[in-house]
Parts: structure tokens; C-alpha cells; sequence
């Protein structure tokens, strides 16, 4: 069931994301371990159906951010939640994790909490404006930590958080997810035999053999799903016992059924790829020359286990994936290298649009076309959008391409999003002098004389960021406060996003 906010459906949840790449610096004796702070602090919903924009310099950490969400890196930190499918489809070995191990993870989470306390207080004491900030800084830290981990809890065990004693409780959770991890071993089975019934029908086989394996499959399946509604009933027994407590609501309103995807280990990682795509900017790198289109489409088809393979269906849909992309279908059997690199973008995108995905991040995705083609890529991931119901992380350096496509924009410095919004309202009335900056760049003809305003100065390091807010080294309206302290990502305006200590155009 997909997160609903402010009537629209949450595809995707990061809280507190960061992504640091080790450098090893310093001297042989003395290795320094720094860090390229890629992404830091960064949280965003990305709403199903929608075109995310990224935008902002480059090196500022677009791409990475991109990959993170895909887990193509191991995340550093913080949460990336997925709600395109459910905890029961892909069964996760982290949930039962928490289950088992309910009574150290509380304690962990009291823990964090009594730090916190001390943190806060130890902040309050202070009179020295500078030690102060230091403290803050150590302070949101140590909140961050102690949110992240309430939140991995409460979202699933909800009203059960109240409890003093967490045996009981673990027990029942741990025994009905296993026999959940335990049904969807089987579920995945069944559609493995079934494509397999369905090969061995293209090649005139016998497929009794296997018609009779998943009979029996299906009726393991309804013990196991008895089983399930079993423990229900218990569980919901179980929380009877803890209703009355003045905030068992408050946290059974948290459950959550989002997808961390962090946490999930390789094989479910890749159960859940055909989920979320990446297209490349360059078209050229990214198909193998030695697979024709066809082969190039069918790859992830079979390796998802979608279709079975030599059969008159599959074909059918590769054809008519390439007709939704605009390749003819005599284009099948050739190679990469006989295509333009228009063309490769299109056997790209139909790569990713075959294995029905939901969520794609496009990454400079046009960027390497001529313009007169880039605007027949762009309308083509358009129409794909509206036909498949896609949800795009879109990045670009491109401004107008940006603000042709998508429908809320977010805008990165060095490592954070500074600002996000909707496209018009970030174009209209930005907040953050970074955009303001950005955004007086773009290269327009000057009919009227008036100055086109360039960024200054170059951008500092992502290893030894500025303190405070990282842009003040470059900001015209930065004040003693902003080189200090870190200004908090909040909500100015309904559904507008900055984090600016001089926040622009308030009263507009
Ligand atoms: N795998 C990696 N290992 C180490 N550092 C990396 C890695 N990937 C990216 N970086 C560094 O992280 C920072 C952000 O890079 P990223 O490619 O995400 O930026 P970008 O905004 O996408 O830039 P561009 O528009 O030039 O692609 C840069 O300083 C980059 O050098």
C-alpha cells in the first residue's frame, strides 16, 4: 500500500541520505581518511507518476544521488524507502531481523534517545556562540541517528513500541513472518514453473510433470496463508492487551509498509531491479555491440523471469516494446553500432520500458543529442510516462529541459538539496540565492542590455565542504550565522523546500 501525502501517493521516501566515497590522503605513515561528501542530509518524497527534477552544477552530486536511490551504492546512511511493492511480495530478511532481535533494538533505540537528551541540554547550557553551534551540529546528529532508528522500529511493530516486555511480542512477529518468507518462497516457484510450462509448450514437451508440482505448490500455499491469518488473529489479540496506553495510537498511526531498501541483501536487491531503471547519458557505452536489439530487449525478461523464452509471446512483446519507442520492427536483428545515437537512446529506453518498471532515473539522458533529437527523446519519455505510469528522477544541467519536463524541481549544491518545489514556482520564486544564481546563468540573448549574472567563484571541495551553509563562500547575501551554522531544510511555503538562513522573495 503506497504512503499517501497530501493526496498523492509516495513511489519513493529518502530521509537523511548520505553518500560518502573514502579517499585515502595525508603521507604514508599518517593516512588521513577523508571522504567526498557526495550526498549529505538529503530527504525528499518523489511522487508516483511525477517527473523529479535534479538540477545544479556539476560534481554537485546529481548522479550519485541518482545511483543511490537505485542502490547501485551501498548507501552511507540514512533511508530509502520503496512502496511500489509490498514487504509481503519481496519478504525481506531485514523485517524478521527486527522481529527477532525487538528487545536489543529498543534498547538501542533508548539509547539513542537518553544521547540525544544529553546532547540537547549540554546545547541549551552553553553561552559561547561558537561552541554553541558545534553543539547543535553534534546535537542534530546524534536527533538524526535516534529518528532514523525509531522510525526502522515503530513503522514495524506500530502500537507494540508501548510495551515493557518484548518477548511475547517477538515471538508471535518472528514465527508469522517466517512462514510469510516461507509463502513467498513458493509464490516465486509457481511463476518459475509456469514460464517454464509455458518454454516447454513452445518446444512440443510434456508439461504434466510440472502442471502436477505446481498443483501441489498451490495447496502449500493455502496452509501457509492459514498459518498467516493464524498468527493475525493472535497479533491482533496480542494488541488488546497494549490499547490502553496513552501512545500506543500515536505509534500504531506510524506502521509503515515502505520497502528499506538499504537494508534489503543482494538477491532481494535484485528481484526488485526490474522495478527501478537507470538510463544512461551516453547510448553508446551502455548496450553490448555483440546483441542484437532483440537480444538486448529479451536480456532482463528472462533473467526477471517475465516470459518465457522462444515463444511466440515474447516476441510480440519485444515487437510491440519497440513500437512504443519508435523502432521498426525490421530493426530487431541488428546490431547497436548500425543504429544513430538517437536510436540507441530509443533501444535504451525499451530496454528499461520492457521490464515494466516504475520508477527510472533518467541521467542526462539527452544530454549527449543533437537538440533537434533530444526533443523527440524527451516527448517519447513523455508519452512513455502517461502510457506506462512511470515515475522519473530526471537530471539534467540543462535548465529549459528541466523545466520543459518536469513537475516539482529539486536543486543541489555540493552534496545537499538546497531548494524544492514546483517547476513554476522554483523558476518564479526561488528561494535559495544558489538557484537565484543558477538560474540568472542561463544563457539568454541579452536584446535589453542587461547583465547576464554568472556564478562566481569556484566550488569548494565535497572533502572539506564550508561550514555552516556550504554556499556562503559564494553567497551575496551570506551573514556571520550562515558560515556557522547549517540552516535546516524546511518548509516555507507549502510544498516549497529550502534551507537558507536569508531566504529570497518571502512575501511573494
Ligand atoms: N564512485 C565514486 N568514487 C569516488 N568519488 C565519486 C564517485 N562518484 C562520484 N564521486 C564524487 O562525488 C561527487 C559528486 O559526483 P556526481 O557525479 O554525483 O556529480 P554530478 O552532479 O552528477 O556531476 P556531473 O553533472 O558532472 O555528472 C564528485 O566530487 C565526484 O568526484
Amino acid at each position: 500500500m503506497p504512503k499517501i501525502k497530501d493526496g498523492k501517493k509516495v513511489l519513493i521516501r529518502v530521509e537523511n541520505l548520505k553518500q560518502y566515497f573514502p579517499v585515502k590522503k595525508g603521507t604514508f605513515f599518517s593516512p588521513e581518511h577523508l571522504f567526498v561528501r557526495a550526498n549529505e542530509d538529503i530527504t525528499l518524497d518523489i511522487y508516483e507518476g511525477e517527473t523529479f527534477g535534479l538540477v545544479g552544477e556539476s560534481g554537485c552530486g546529481k548522479s550519485t544521488l541518482g545511483r543511490t536511490l537505485l542502490q547501485l551504492y551501498d548507501q552511507t546512511d540514512g533511508r530509502t524507502l520503496y512502496y511500489g511493492r509490498s514487504i509481503e511480495d519481496i519478504a525481506p530478511k531485514y523485517v524478521l531481523e527486527t522481529y527477532k532481535n525487538l528487545d536489543r533494538e529498543v534498547k538501542e533505540l533508548h539509547q539513542l534517545r537518553r544521547k540525544e537528551n544529553e546532547d540537547r541540554e549540554n546545547y541549551e547550557k552553553l553561552a559561547d556562540e561558537s561552541e554553541k553551534y558545534k553543539a547543535l551540529e553534534k546535537y542534530r546528529e546524534i536527533e538524526k541517528k535516534a529518528r532514523n532508528k525509531y522510525l526502522d522500529i515503530v513503522e514495524l511493530i506500530g502500537g507494540f513500541l508501548v510495551a515493557d516486555d518484548f518477548s511475547e511480542i517477538s515471538k508471535v512477529l518472528t514465527s508469522q513472518y517466517e512462514v510469510k518468507i516461507q509463502a513467498k518462497e513458493i509464490r516465486d516457484k509457481i511463476r518459475e514453473l509456469m514460464i517454464k510450462v509455458e518454454e516447454k509448450k513452445a518446444k512440443g514437451k510434456s508439461t504434466d510433470s510440472d502442471n502436477e508440482n505446481i498443483d501441489k505448490l498451490r495447496k502449500e500455499l493455502e496452509n501457509k496463508d492459514k498459518i498467516i491469518a493464524d498468527y493475525e488473529t493472535e497479533i491482533i489479540n496480542l494488541k488488546t492487551k497494549y490499547k490502553d496506553h496513552p501512545d500506543f495510537e500515536k505509534y500504531e498511526s506510524k506502521r509503515d509498509d515502505g520497502i528499506n531498501l538499504a537494508k534489503l541483501d543482494e538477491e532481494e536487491m535484485r528481484k526488485l531491479r526490474k522495478d527501478l531503471q537507470l538510463i544512461f547519458q551516453d547510448p553508446y557505452s551502455s548496450l553490448n555491440p555483440r546483441l542484437t536489439v532483440g537480444q538486448i530487449i529479451s536480456e532482463g525478461l528472462f533473467a526477471h523471469n517475465m516470459f518465457p523464452k522462444n515463444s511466440e509471446q515474447t516476441q510480440e512483446y519485444i515487437l510491440s516494446t519497440m513500437e512504443k519507442c519508435g523502432l521498426a520492427p525490421y530493426f530487431v536483428h541488428r546490431y547497436p553500432h548500425q543504429f544513430s545515437g538517437g536510436q540507441r537512446q530509443r533501444i535504451g529506453i525499451a530496454r528499461s520500458v520492457a521490464l515494466s518498471p516504475k520508477f527510472i532515473v533518467c541521467d542526462e539522458a539527452v544530454s549527449a543529442l543533437d537538440v533537434s533529437i533530444q526533443s523527440q527523446i524527451i516527448n517519447l519519455l513523455i508519452d512513455l510516462k502517461e502510457q506506462e505510469n512511470l515515475t522519473y528522477l530526471f537530471i539534467s544541467h540543462d535548465l529549459s529541459v528541466i523545466r520543459y519536463i518536469s513537475d516539482r524541481v529539486g536543486v543541489m549544491y555540493l552534496g545537499n538539496i538546497v531548494e524544492l518545489a514546483d517547476t513554476e514556482e522554483i523558476f518564479e520564486n526561488m528561494m535559495h540565492p544558489y538557484t537565484e544564481a543558477l538560474l540568472s546563468a542561463i544563457p539568454t540573448t541579452d536584446a535589453e542590455g542587461t547583465k547576464i549574472e554568472v556564478l562566481e567563484g569556484d566550488i569548494p571541495s565535497p572533502i572539506k565542504p564550508p561550514t555552516g551553509c556550504k554556499f556562503h563562500t559564494r553567497c551575496k547575501y551570506a551573514t556571520e550565522i550562515c558560515s556557522q551554522v547549517q540552516p535546516q531544510f524546511e518548509e516555507a511555503r507549502p510544498g516549497h523546500f529550502v534551507a537558507c538562513h536569508h531566504k529570497l522573495n518571502q512575501n511573494n
